[in-house]
């Protein structure tokens, strides 16, 4: 699907159901405003789904796994290997957001959109675009049409999850380098130094930082991705993970299906789907604020602020599946609270 088909099929938040949250809100029997953001985020998930009595009992966590042959240039502290290890893992249960998923009653999606390998446990044929991206230190990453196949994936493992009966969806990623991608990425949308916008990932030290951001600084002199060009810039030096989490951001709209926004990876795809289609931010959930330097920075830039703040830089959607429990409160404070009207004059009579 081309992008202008895409931004055809996104509309606004529903203005009503917003305006009935908010209204519900205001008759619980509470200090007014006193659940802060959580309020906000019932009132912005009824403008998603046009309904102000909705429920979040099906919860889904959506984790694009692909490799990054820019892993070649020693930016990352573990090889390649690990995405297809951990991935594995997530359909047995035993990576660490399978833990916290199982805590928040979240079903795990795991996707190899791009993975070097096929993992018999994962890998589905129709997703996988590719095996791994090519090194951009030596040519563009991928081709304009893969980044539009990954995010076509992405949109329709959104149709998939909602017709399924899913009613939120949390994103992750799994993708050994992918945070050099990501702040090659989001260095050239903000337009800031890659320096400010790189951090060491999942633990690289001072060396191997220093070293990356040289990579992504050359990688990006190169090929003059262009910033108002979001396939280009996904092409060049983005992934494949990335890219198809771009498609479940565009998807969330299409749907009307809200999607967590996870850490500094998924703040990048977020990033990428607002600039094509601006509407589908009204789609968005925020989470959680990654401890990779440019973490904040990506929040601000898509208009958010984040729920957690817990320095968390873990990736696979953990972010995104923590802030779910919270969310949880918030609506059955919301959905079973009495009003005030119910606990009015009379009752205060009756106890006397
Ligand atoms: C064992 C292990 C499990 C992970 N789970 C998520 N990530 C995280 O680290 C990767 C990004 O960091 P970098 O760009 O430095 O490779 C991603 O795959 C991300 O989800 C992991 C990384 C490792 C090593
Ligand atoms: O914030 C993230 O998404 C992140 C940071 C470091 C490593 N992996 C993921």
């Amino acid at each position: 699907m081309k992008i202008d088909e895409i931004e055809k099929k996104i509309s606004e938040a529903d203005q009503e159901s917003m305006e009935a949250a908010g209204h519900r809100w205001k008759t619980v029997a509470k200090p007014l405003d006193s659940l802060g953001k959580l309020e906000e985020a019932v009132i912005r998930i009824a403008g998603m789904k046009k309904c102000a009595n909705f429920t979040l009992d099906r919860r889904g966590l959506i984790i694009m796994c692909g490799d990054n042959g820019i892993v070649q240039e020693g930016v990352t502290q573990t090889g390649s290997e690990v995405t297809a290890i951990v991935a594995n893992n997530f359909t047995k249960g035993t990576a660490s957001v399978c833990i916290m998923g199982k805590l928040a009653g979240v079903d795990i999606f795991p996707i190899d959109i791009g993975m070097n390998v096929d993992v018999p446990s994962l890998t589905q044929k129709e997703y996988k675009v590719a095996y791994g991206t090519r090194n951009f230190l030596v040519e563009p990453a991928i081709t304009r049409e893969e980044v539009e196949r990954a995010i076509s994936v992405g949109i329709e493992v959104v149709r998939k999850r909602k017709e399924e009966g899913y009613e939120i969806l949390a994103t992750g990623e799994m993708g050994i380098g992918n945070t050099t991608t990501s702040s090659a990425i989001a260095s050239v949308l903000l337009d800031e130094p890659v320096e400010r916008m790189t951090g060491k990932g999942a633990g690289l030290d001072q060396a191997g930082l220093k070293r990356k951001i040289e990579v992504i600084e050359a990688g990006i002199k190169k090929h003059q991705p262009k910033k108002e060009d979001i396939l280009d810039v996904l092409s060049k030096v983005g992934g494949l993970d990335v890219a198809g989490l771009v498609g479940v951001f565009l998807g969330g709209g299409v749907y009307r299906i809200p999607i967590i926004i996870d850490g500094f990876i998924s703040s990048v795809a977020a990033l990428c789907a607002l600039q094509l289609v601006p509407r589908c931010r009204d789609y968005m959930v925020p989470s959680h604020v990654s401890k990779e330097p440019g973490g904040q920075h990506l929040l601000d830039a898509l208009g958010f602020s984040p729920l957690l703040t817990c320095d968390m830089s873990l990736g696979e959607g953990s972010g995104a599946v923590g802030v779910i429990p919270l969310l949880d409160m918030g609506l059955q404070v919301y959905r079973k609270m009495s009003t005030f009207e119910e606990i009015n004059v009379n009752r205060y009579e009756e106890l006397k």
